[in-house]
C-alpha cells in the first residue's frame, strides 16, 4: 500500500508509540487523525506536527476512547473531513491495576469498539473500499507476569479478538486486513507508571522485579515500533499476522502450530 494521500486514524496518537506511528505516516504523505484524551500532550504534539508537516495534514480530536458517542463522532468527522478512511490504529492503552476495570475498558472494550467503528467506515460489507486495522497488544500477551495481571489479560484479549476478527474479515470478504502488534518494553511515559503506587495498586511491591524484567529484556525505541507498523500497513498480504518486537529478535512474527483435529 503506497501511503501518499492515505487517511489514517490513530488512538492515543499524541504521545509515545502512537505519536511515533503518526509521525511515520505523515512522513510518507498520509493524512492522520490523532485521537487523544490528554489535551496538554495533544497541544504540544499538534504544534510540532503542524510545524513539521504543515497545517491540514493532521487532525486532532480530544477524545477519551471509552466515550462511545465521542468515539463514533471522531470516526465520522475524520471521514467527513478527509473523505474516507484507509488505516485505523487502535493504540490507546493504560497500565492501572488499581482501577483495573478502567484498564479493561480502555485497553480491550474500547479497542473492540474502535475495530467495529473502523470496519463500519472501511468494510466492503458497508460499500466501502477496504483498508487495514492494527491493534496494539504487548509481549505481555505471551508472558505470565505477576506484575500487571489485568493489563496482561487485556493484551491476551486484544490478541485473541484481533486474530478472530482477521478470520471474520477473510471469510466475510470485508477487504480489511486486521493485524496485531506486540511490542516488548518501549521507552514511553507508560513505563513511568512503575513508580506510581496509584497505578500499580497491590502489585507496587513487585516494582523492583518489574524493573529487573525491563533490564533483562531491554527497552526499545518507539521508532522501531513505528517501523513494524509501517511494515504491516504496506504489506498487502498480511491479515491475522501477529508481529512481535523484542530487543533480542527485533521485528518478527509469531507462527502458530497448525491445529490438529
Ligand atoms: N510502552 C511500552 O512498554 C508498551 C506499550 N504497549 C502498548 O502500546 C500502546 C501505547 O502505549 P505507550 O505509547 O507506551 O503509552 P503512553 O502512555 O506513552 O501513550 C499513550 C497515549 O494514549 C493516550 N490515552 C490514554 N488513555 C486514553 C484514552 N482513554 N482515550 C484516548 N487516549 C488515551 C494518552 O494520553 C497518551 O497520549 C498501549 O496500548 C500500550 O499498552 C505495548 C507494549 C509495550
Ligand atoms: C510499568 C510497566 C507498564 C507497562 C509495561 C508495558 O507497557 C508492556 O506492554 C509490557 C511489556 C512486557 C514485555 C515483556 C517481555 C519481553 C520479552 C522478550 O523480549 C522475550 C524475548 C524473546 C521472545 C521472542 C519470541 O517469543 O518471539
Amino acid at each position: 500500500m503506497a501511503l501518499t494521500g492515505r487517511i489514517a486514524l490513530v488512538t492515543g496518537g499524541a504521545q509515545g508509540i502512537g505519536r511515533a506511528i503518526s509521525e511515520a505516516l505523515l512522513r510518507e504523505g498520509a493524512k492522520v487523525a490523532l485521537v487523544d484524551s490528554n489535551p496538554e500532550v495533544a497541544r504540544e504534539c499538534r504544534g510540532r506536527l503542524e510545524e513539521a508537516f504543515g497545517v491540514g495534514s493532521s487532525l486532532f480530536f480530544e477524545c477519551d476512547v471509552t466515550d462511545w458517542a465521542k468515539l463514533q463522532e471522531v470516526f465520522r468527522k475524520t471521514v467527513k473531513h478527509f473523505g474516507h478512511l484507509d488505516i485505523a490504529i487502535n493504540n490507546a492503552g493504560i497500565n492501572n491495576e488499581k482501577d483495573w476495570q478502567k484498564t479493561i475498558n480502555v485497553n480491550l472494550t474500547s479497542l473492540i469498539k474502535g475495530t467495529y467503528l473502523a470496519l463500519e467506515h472501511m468494510s466492503r460489507e458497508n460499500g466501502k473500499d477496504g483498508g487495514v486495522i492494527i491493534n496494539v497488544s504487548s509481549m505481555a500477551a505471551f508472558m505470565h507476569s505477576p506484575h500487571m495481571p489485568v493489563y496482561t489479560a487485556t493484551k491476551y484479549g486484544v490478541l485473541g479478538f484481533t486474530k478472530a476478527m482477521a478470520e471474520a474479515s477473510a471469510v466475510g470478504n470485508f477487504g480489511v486486513r486486521i493485524n496485531v502488534l506486540c511490542p516488548a518494553y518501549v521507552d514511553t511515559p507508560l513505563l513511568q507508571t512503575i513508580d506510581e503506587e496509584d497505578k500499580m495498586g497491590r502489585y507496587f511491591k513487585y516494582k523492583e522485579e518489574l524493573r529487573q524484567s525491563m533490564h533483562t529484556y531491554g527497552i526499545l525505541d518507539p521508532s522501531l515500533i513505528a517501523d513494524g507498523m509501517m511494515m504491516i500497513i504496506k504489506d498487502g498480504s498480511l491479515n491475522g499476522a501477529v508481529m512481535k518486537i523484542t530487543a533480542s529478535k527485533g521485528i518478527h512474527f509469531q507462527n502458530d502450530e497448525p491445529m490438529s483435529a
